[in-house]
């Protein structure tokens, strides 16, 4: 786990802690009222359960304690009490049955900078303004019908990708790198409607932001100690990203505004309605009122929450592929034998790719781009699993235990995407062993969104090239080490070698 503190600040930022020790071991006591229930493991002085979640993969550490302390277990992460869900039976409890109860956020330290102070859909507080833009998410912004707006752009910028991929000649390409920025492109382009001038540094900036979230962040497990979040020095590295990026969303709201006022219409490459002018739109007509500052934090869950998210998966399923030749062949066989007449893939035969969709589910499956859901915050106190959970208490799913839970799946281990042919398992929040997209009234509204920016890309580069790995590596000996985040991503980069194929009719 990654805790956010420049060296030169660690020593001030421990004696601080432990300034605080008395005040926050007394609250924490006082507060705990869910510590003697539910089962766990043995909590320090002040720190309570942190050194044990402190390792490279929170996510697997929790789970192996899980198998030891049940499917609901209580951690101590230092002031904060904190349960942990780890079968598809509790997350159905907590999910379904109680689900308003736990649609709640906690008040993180980067989200409140980076959200204008919650305002946009993934941290927003249960209640009136959320349940509006979720609104505005089915009917408007992530509809199916705005998603086939934009099948153009993502025809477009697909389709540059394979043109890059045919110029490296047979040399190694750091693919994951290219799937990154195309997916970023084809959401600049859905959000901004064209190329802004200052479009990659907004991108950048969101990628710094997401590493500084990576991770947990010290200052969120002592909220009481507020000086911990300006000692680490995070703060004020998110507030100065933000600031820059605050004003790049601002000239783009301005231009979009002042087009609308003008009549002018859009460039012949443009779609009618990108995601800016649809809310402004909203702003114009709606009775809700929609600021700029919540236009441009809406605009950051799109970013943020959509674009790291689908790029790690189709690099994962690519390097899943890659250690797994035989699916690999099962799956550009099909997506060739669907596109054969058309020496090209477009997306109305995607529909047809159902092996292709089985690799993606069992990529979902094995390795969840969010592993342990976004975090959710109990309202009231309730009764969970024969526990009483406490009121304020922090909640984390952890999607990637539910999807090995080995009374759900044989081998779980083992990457099979057979295992989903024929069977009606998915992804939409119903199925709790299941829920890489989350569940409840907290899930993702992004999944239309998300399917064609996964099943497009990973078509076409089977269908275009064969790949190899450089310098004779085997298959097997493929390292698939990952790294946790905001989404856990390959350690090292996905290295491969395209070779165009003969019945492509673009690359030759
Ligand atoms: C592979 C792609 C994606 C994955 C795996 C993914 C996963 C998730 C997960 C696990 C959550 C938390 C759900 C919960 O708390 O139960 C979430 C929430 C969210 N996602 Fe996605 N997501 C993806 C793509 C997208 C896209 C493309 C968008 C928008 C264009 C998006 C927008 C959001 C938003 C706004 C939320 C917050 C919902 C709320 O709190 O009400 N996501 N996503």
């Amino acid at each position: 786990m990654e805790l956010h503190l420049p060296s030169f600040q660690v020593l001030l930022t421990f004696l601080l802690v432990f300034f605080m020790m008395f005040k926050s071991l007394k609250k924490s006591k006082s507060k705990d009222s869910t510590r003697k229930s539910i089962p766990g493991p043995k909590k320090l002085p002040v720190i309570g359960n942190l050194h044990q979640i402190a390792s490279p993969l929170p996510h697997k550490t929790m789970r192996d304690l899980a198998l030891k302390h049940g499917p609901l277990m209580h951690l101590q992460l230092g002031e904060v009490s904190t349960v942990i869900v780890s079968s598809p039976e509790v997350a159905k409890e907590v999910m379904k049955t109680h689900d308003v109860n736990f649609s709640y956020r906690p008040a993180l330290v980067v989200p409140k900078v980076t959200t204008y102070d919650f305002t946009n859909i993934a941290f927003a507080p249960h209640g009136n303004y959320w349940r509006h833009l979720r609104k505005v998410c089915t009917t408007e912004l992530l509809s199916a019908s705005r998603v086939q707006s934009f099948r153009s752009i993502r025809e477009g910028e697909v389709l540059n990708l394979i043109k890059t991929l045919q110029q490296s000649n047979g040399k190694p390409i750091n693919i994951g790198e290219k799937i990154f920025s195309m997916t970023y492109g084809i959401t600049a382009r859905a959000a901004f409607g064209k190329k802004c001038k200052d479009q990659e540094i907004y991108i950048a900036n969101i990628t710094e932001i997401t590493k500084l979230v990576s991770g947990f962040c010290l200052a969120d497990f002592y909220p009481s100690i507020k000086g911990l979040q300006h000692f680490s020095g995070l703060k004020a590295k998110v507030e100065k990203i933000h600031k820059k990026n605050d004003r790049i969303v601002e000239n783009i709201i301005k231009e979009h505004r002042a087009r609308r006022a003008s009549g002018k219409g859009k460039d012949e490459f443009e779609v009618e309605e990108d995601l800016v002018d649809v809310l402004l739109r909203i702003q114009e007509e709606d009775e809700f009122t929609l600021e700029d500052k919540n236009i441009k934090s809406v605009i950051l869950d799109v970013f943020g929450a959509g674009s790291e998210t689908s790029s790690t998966t189709v690099e994962w399923a690519m390097s899943e592929m890659m250690k797994h030749p035989r699916v690999m062949r099962e799956a550009q066989a099909e997506v060739r034998r669907v596109f054969k007449e058309k020496g090209n893939v477009d997306e109305t035969g995607l529909h047809e790719l159902k092996y292709l969709k089985a690799v993606i589910r069992e990529t979902f499956r094995m390795r969840p781009s969010v592993p342990l859901l976004l975090p959710r915050e109990c309202n009231q106190a309730c009764e969970i699993n024969g526990y009483k959970v406490a009121a304020k208490t922090r909640v984390l799913i952890n999607a990637w235990a539910l999807g090995r839970d080995p009374d759900y799946w044989n081998e779980p281990d083992k990457f099979y995407p057979e295992r989903f042919l024929n069977s009606s398992i998915d992804y939409m929040g119903t199925n709790f062993e299941f829920i890489p997209f989350g569940a409840g009234r907290r899930i993702c509204p992004g999944i239309l969104f998300a399917a064609p920016n996964l099943e497009l890309p990973l078509a076409q580069l089977l269908f275009h090239f064969d790949w190899k790995l450089p310098d004779g590596i085997k298959a097997e000996d493929l390292e698939m080490t990952e790294v946790f985040g905001m989404t856990v991503k390959r350690k090292n980069d996905l290295v491969l070698v395209p070779t165009p194929y003969h019945g492509s009719t673009i690359v030759h």
